[in-house]
């Protein structure tokens, strides 16, 4: 069964000169609850702003996006923010966290927004990640490959149905890379949620078995005369 559908979705931005640009144009796109895949495409193609668009953060131009029983396009932004903190991990490629907030704190800070916060979890997730000793060093006093390993354990706090990944391995060495990718899998699976990652590293991307080039299913830009990957 699809977790996550989308249908005929568009996104359009007012450009300097008042004109309206369609930058994402999207007719069908569905993933399955619990499913993996990975979305490539090179810069500026639109995939940040597909993430955003299906977490909420953003609104479509038109279109409808359903995860679950849920039409996030219909919801205003208050009940977007609740529904993406009770429903969406989210990793970034920037890691998004609190320097001076512990490791523990910051997955906590997870929670917070959600449901409740529970410590036990918050703990397991980071002992899961393999940072079961740096829970109260500052993300500050962590590595860049820790920190985005904190950052995965985030957002699996809120026990989400869905997880997305935006350039997740951007800012890692190929080693780090590696266990950010893996770790991501395997908690995504071990908690039953559906992860979909978008990176333009092809040796990331083929390390799904479903993998989707941005480029072909954003028909927006052929018109715009946007790139191809
Ligand atoms: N708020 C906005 N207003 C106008 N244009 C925008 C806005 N946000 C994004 N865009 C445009 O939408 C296009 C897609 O941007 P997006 O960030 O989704 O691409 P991307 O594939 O994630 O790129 P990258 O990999 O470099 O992050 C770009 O041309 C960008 O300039």
């Amino acid at each position: 069964m699809a977790l996550l559908k989308i249908v005929n979705l568009e996104k359009s931005y007012v450009n300097a000169d008042g004109g309206r640009q369609l930058i994402l144009s999207v007719p069908q796109f569905s993933l399955e609850a619990g499913g993996q895949m990975a979305i490539k495409g090179p810069s500026g193609c639109g995939k940040t702003t597909f993430l955003h668009l299906i977490s909420g953060i953003v609104k479509p131009t038109s279109g409808s996006i359903s995860v679950g029983d849920v039409r996030v396009d219909e919801l205003g932004e208050a009940a977007r923010d609740r529904f993406r903190a009770l429903n969406i991990g989210y990793v970034f490629q920037s890691f998004h966290l609190m320097r001076d907030f512990s490791a523990l704190e910051n997955v906590e800070l997870g929670m917070s927004f959600g449901a409740k916060v529970d410590r036990a979890l918050a703990k397991s997730l980071l002992e899961r990640v393999g940072l079961g000793d740096r829970i109260d060093y500052r993300a500050s006093q962590l590595s860049v490959g820790q920190q985005q390993r904190v950052a995965v354990a985030r957002a699996l706090a809120n026990r989400p149905k869905l997880v997305l990944a935006d350039e997740p391995t951007g800012s890692l060495d190929e080693r780090a890379s590696d266990l950010v990718v893996s770790l991501l899998q395997e908690l995504c699976r071990e908690n039953g949620a559906a992860l979909l990652l978008v990176s333009h590293e092809r040796e990331i991307v083929d390390r799904f078995e479903q993998k989707v080039d941005f480029g072909k299913l954003n028909t927006a830009l052929a018109v715009e005369g946007g790139v191809e990957s």
